[in-house]
C-alpha cells in the first residue's frame, strides 16, 4: 500500500473571499506504517481526511492509492470520525456487518468477519446490545470494528478519542496500538493532541493554520516492549518530552498559542 498526497490545495469560496485551507501538502504513507497528522484548530485536518476519503474533491493537486487516483469515497480507505457514527437501530454485530453487506459479501464470511472483528475489539459479549447500551470508549471500538471489518488499505482517524474523557482516552490509545499491532492495519490519524500524536505514530507530519502547510515531518523512536508495542510508560521518558516539545514549539510559533 502506498497512499500519496502531492501537491494539494483547497481552497473554499465564502461570501467574505476565499479561503484557502490547504497550501501545497504532499504527504506519503506506507503498508504498515502508523502515522498522524497534527496541527491547531484551522489547519486543515478534517479537510485533508476528507480530500482523501474521497468525500471532497481538492482544488488542485493529486490523492493516489496504490497509484490508483482517488476521486470518490472507496472501500480500500476505511473511516472512524470523532462522533459516534453507530446506527441505533441496529445490534453491535448489525453495524459491523453494515458495509460488509454493501459490499456484497456472502452471508457465511460476513458472519466470519464481524465474530473476528468483534473478537479483536473485545467485544464479543456485547454482539447483540445496540448502541445505547454502550458506553463512550465502547460505542468507539465499534466504529473501529466497523472500519477494519471491511479490510480498508488504509484506516483513516478523524480526532477518533476526543470526545472521550481522559481515562477512556489513554484506554484507547493502548488498544489501538494492540489492534493495529495484532493486524498490521495502515493508520493516518489527525489530532490536535501532541501527546496522542507522540505516543501512537511512528511519524508525525506536524501542520501550520491558515492556511494549512507541512511544517515538519517527525521520525519519532521510542522504545518497544516484548511484544514490539510502545509501552505506556513510554510517555514518561525524557525523549518523549522533547519530541512533544519540539511540536509545541513548532505550532506556538506558528499561532503564537499552544494548541494544546
Ligand atoms: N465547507 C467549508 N466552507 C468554508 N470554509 C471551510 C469549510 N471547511 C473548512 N473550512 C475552513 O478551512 C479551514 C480548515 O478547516 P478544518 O476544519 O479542515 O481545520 P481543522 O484543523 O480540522 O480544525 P479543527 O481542529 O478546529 O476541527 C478553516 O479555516 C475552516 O474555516
Amino acid at each position: 500500500m502506498h497512499l500519496e498526497v502531492s501537491h494539494l490545495f483547497k481552497e473554499f469560496p465564502t461570501k467574505h473571499g476565499t479561503i484557502r485551507a490547504l497550501d501545497d501538502i504532499n504527504l506519503h504513507i506506507e503498508t504498515g506504517e502508523f502515522v498522524c497528522a497534527v496541527g491547531a484548530s484551522g489547519s486543515g485536518k478534517s479537510t485533508l481526511l476528507r480530500l482523501i476519503a474521497g468525500l471532497e474533491r481538492p482544488t488542485s493537486g493529486e490523492i493516489s492509492v496504490d497509484g490508483a487516483r482517488v476521486i470518490g469515497p472507496g472501500s480500500d480507505r476505511g473511516m472512524v470520525f470523532q462522533r459516534y457514527t453507530l446506527y441505533p437501530w441496529l445490534s453491535v454485530a448489525q453495524n459491523v456487518e453494515f458495509g460488509l453487506k454493501l459490499q456484497g459479501l456472502p452471508r457465511l464470511e460476513r458472519r466470519e468477519r464481524v465474530r473476528y472483528y468483534l473478537d479483536i475489539v473485545g467485544l464479543t459479549r456485547f454482539a447483540r446490545a445496540h448502541p445505547k447500551a454502550l458506553s463512550g470508549g465502547m460505542k468507539q471500538r465499534v466504529a473501529i470494528a466497523r472500519a477494519l471489518a471491511c479490510e480498508p488499505r488504509v484506516l483513516l482517524m478523524d480526532e477518533p478519542f476526543g470526545a472521550l474523557d481522559v481515562q477512556t482516552k489513554e484506554t484507547m490509545q493502548q488498544f489501538l496500538l494492540s489492534i493495529w499491532r495484532r493486524t498490521g492495519t495502515t493508520i493516518l490519524t489527525i489530532t490536535h493532541d501532541i501527546e496522542e500524536a507522540v505516543y501512537l505514530a511512528q511519524r508525525i507530519y506536524v501542520l501550520s493554520a491558515q492556511p494549512g502547510r507541512v511544517q515538519r515531518e517527525v521520525h519519532v523512536q521510542l522504545p518497544q516492549d516484548k511484544t514490539g508495542l510502545r509501552p505506556f510508560s513510554a510517555r514518561g521518558l525524557p525523549r518523549f518530552n522533547d519530541y512533544r516539545e519540539e511540536i509545541a514549539g513548532l505550532l506556538r510559533g506558528n499561532s503564537g498559542a499552544l494548541a494544546v
